[in-house]
């Protein structure tokens, strides 16, 4: 790693697949030890920008660098932990040779972390992971990454199939990494209400492009809630204080997520008025 670098920062990567532009210049800067949250609607590109910092999908324009390396080089790969969406496993290997491989395959192996995480969802050692339902294979999946100890670990939805209890205990590990080994978490999840109490950072990404990217405290201080049209709505507020008025999390994502295309003015549960260029109650 290069001290004083980002844990991870993309300038203007653009992804294209044939005539469509799947990352629009998606630009943002993930300091060390930082916890974001990656959010956007389906197809929104999330999963493209996590395998374009994992190193497995080339942009076609911009860069991106991991912990000061770029994305994908040999430098940068033992440090970055990818949770990909489709929990890639071999299917016939039983979770202990699972366990085995990424001791064998890695510079570093954490046993006990990732035995930790296969604990929460009682995961048996023997079985073959093909026979896991679809929760305890995202903890194995976890669990290989977590027990690499990267620097930065990509996750994918991680927490998409995990019971309520068991999704907050996987956030608990994450954290603890994060507070003990400066470990840095970018994760993609469309489950608000777990963001709240863990993200310090955010990202919202709608048909390819970064539409909010920062610390949570800013971004919600730069938003209020004022009196318009006889309705409630949300403004973005670029100077100001911030005041009582200010969105939750859940609130300021789901405005966004209810305005494609729209600029300065939202709210929530409205619809966009392309002639007013706000939303309208
Ligand atoms: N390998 C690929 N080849 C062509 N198009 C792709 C490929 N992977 C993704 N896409 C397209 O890129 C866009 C973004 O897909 P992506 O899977 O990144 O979205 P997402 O935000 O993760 O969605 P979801 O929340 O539904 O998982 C989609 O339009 C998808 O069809």
């Amino acid at each position: 790693m290069i001290p004083g670098t980002a844990a991870l920062e993309m300038v203007g990567l653009t992804v294209r697949h044939r005539r469509r532009t799947l990352l629009d210049a998606c630009s943002l800067r993930l300091p060390r030890g930082a916890v974001c949250g990656l959010v956007g609607p389906n197809g929104a590109g999330k999963s493209l920008l996590l395998s374009a910092a994992a190193g497995l999908v080339a942009p076609d324009a911009g860069r991106i660098t991991v912990l000061g390396r770029s994305a994908g080089s040999d430098r940068a790969l033992p440090e970055v932990g990818f949770l990909d969406q489709h929990r890639s496993l071999y299917p016939r290997m039983t979770v202990a040779e699972l366990l085995e491989t990424g001791r064998r395959t890695n510079v570093r192996w954490h046993q006990d972390r990732a035995l930790e995480l296969l604990r929460l969802g009682r995961v048996p050692l023997g079985a073959k992971v093909g026979a896991l339902s679809g929760g305890q294979r995202t903890l194995a999946a976890l669990a290989l990454v977590r027990g690499k100890a990267p620097q930065l670990m990509l996750l994918d939805e991680p927490l998409a199939e995990l019971d309520p209890l068991v999704r907050r205990a996987v956030l608990g590990l994450l954290l603890a990494d994060v507070a003990d080994h400066g470990t840095t978490v970018l994760l993609s999840t469309h489950i608000l209400t777990d963001l709240d109490e863990v993200v310090d950072h955010l990202v919202l990404l709608d048909s390819g492009q970064v539409r909010l990217a920062g610390e949570l405290s800013e971004l919600l201080a730069a938003h209020r809630y004022v009196d318009r049209d006889g309705g409630r709505v949300l403004v973005r507020q670029e100077t100001g204080a911030p005041g009582d008025d200010a969105p939750t999390l859940d609130e300021l994502v789901v405005c966004y997520l209810h305005a494609p295309g729209t600029g300065r003015w939202l709210a929530p549960g409205m619809r966009p008025d392309a002639t007013q260029g706000a939303l309208i109650a």
